[in-house]
């Protein structure tokens, strides 16, 4: 198959200078990436799923040569972005994510016929293209009102038209579905999946499980600077079939019991949420098959002198194969 994006080895190390009375300046280094590599196949839609922190802005940068790394190498259609950096970076549409490129105080079609100028096209190809771009998102009713009175959502859309200008092979979208309501969020992910079946390459990092899920067509799972899974949806999933995923509703849950939850032998991971709707904890416990298991469960809440309100076995989701390489919820 052939290769839209490649990373090898990327790194980007961030030195920081801390001002110590009457010592030394203190220097020290924070690997926001470290060592990642990957490559996206032409037309699949892979997903840069992780927590807040993990890497993916800066990683979307070195791609899209905004950042230089400290080391390691990235091409685009097979141009080298350090090396080649036009020749490459044509072949890129981008959103970053929280994009504060799109100007208020202009159209829609004033600001993509903006950007369609900056990428050489003349006057005619610029309405040209921004029309079609319009029609795409659904913005052509509205497209000659100013940005500021749009909503949210069609913000967000034209920032994702911004993207879409080059029309270029390869789309970067950085959280694009962040802050949006559910039907915006559903309408924009819909859109992404249009592209994808125009035969584009599409690069999403996104931090909601369900949307890495519906839309990839794989999944790189980076925490901490680093990809700690890489597979299809369904393979991260199937991974995970012989742990066994228990949610367990308590009224009321804190450290103790999770420790001593996580000391029972074949528990894997125990992770707690407050569920503020029902005022309840809900434990997401891995473990391995058994009964004695469960059993063992219940004794600990009991003896910890807090009550199960429910207990359900669940199938994987993706967000429990990410508890279970790392330990921790997504949202933490
Ligand atoms: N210019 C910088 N200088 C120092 N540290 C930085 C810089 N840019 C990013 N970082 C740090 O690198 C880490 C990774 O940041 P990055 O923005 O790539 O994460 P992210 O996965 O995109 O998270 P989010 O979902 O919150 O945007 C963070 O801890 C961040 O504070």
């Amino acid at each position: 198959m052939e290769k839209a994006v490649e990373v090898k080895n990327l790194k980007k190390y961030f030195i920081s200078e801390k001002k110590k009375l009457f010592k030394k300046t203190e220097k020290k280094e924070f690997k926001a990436v470290d060592d990642v590599s990957f490559h996206i196949n032409k037309g699949e839609i892979f997903g840069l799923l992780g927590p807040n922190g993990a890497g993916k802005t800066t990683t979307i940068k070195m791609i899209t040569g905004l950042l230089r790394p400290t080391s390691g190498s990235v091409t685009v259609m097979g141009k080298d972005v350090d090396k080649n950096p036009m020749e490459a970076l044509s072949n890129i549409g981008t959103v970053l994510a929280g994009d504060r490129s799109i100007y208020w105080k202009l159209s829609a079609r004033e600001n993509l016929e903006y950007f369609a100028a900056l990428y050489g096209c003349n006057k005619k190809e610029a309405k040209e293209r921004t029309q079609k771009v319009l029609d795409r998102l659904g913005l052509s009713d509205k497209a000659d009102e100013l940005v500021e009175k749009y909503s949210t959502g069609m913000k967000q859309k034209v920032a994702l038209g911004k993207a879409l200008i080059p029309n270029a092979p390869v789309v970067l979208l950085d959280e694009p579905t962040l802050g949006l309501d559910p039907q915006a969020a559903i309408n924009l992910r819909e859109i992404i999946l249009e592209i994808k079946n125009e035969g584009r390459t599409v690069l999403l990092t996104t931090h909601y499980m369900e949307e890495a899920d519906f839309l990839s067509d794989r999944i790189a799972i980076i925490d901490g600077g680093k990809i700690i899974a890489l597979d299809t949806p369904e393979n991260l999933k199937r991974k995970l079939n012989q742990v066994k995923t228990l949610n367990v509703e308590v009224d009321s849950s804190d450290k103790k019991l999770l420790d001593e939850i996580k000391e029972i032998k074949d528990i894997e991971n125990v992770v707690s949420k407050y569920d503020e709707a029902g005022r309840r904890y809900i434990l997401n416990i891995h473990h391995m098959d058994g009964d004695v298991v469960i059993q063992k469960i219940i004794d600990c809440v009991s003896n910890n002198n807090k009550k199960i309100l429910s207990m359900n076995v669940k199938e994987p989701s993706l967000e429990d194969v990410f508890i279970h390489l790392t330990g921790k919820s997504l949202r933490d």
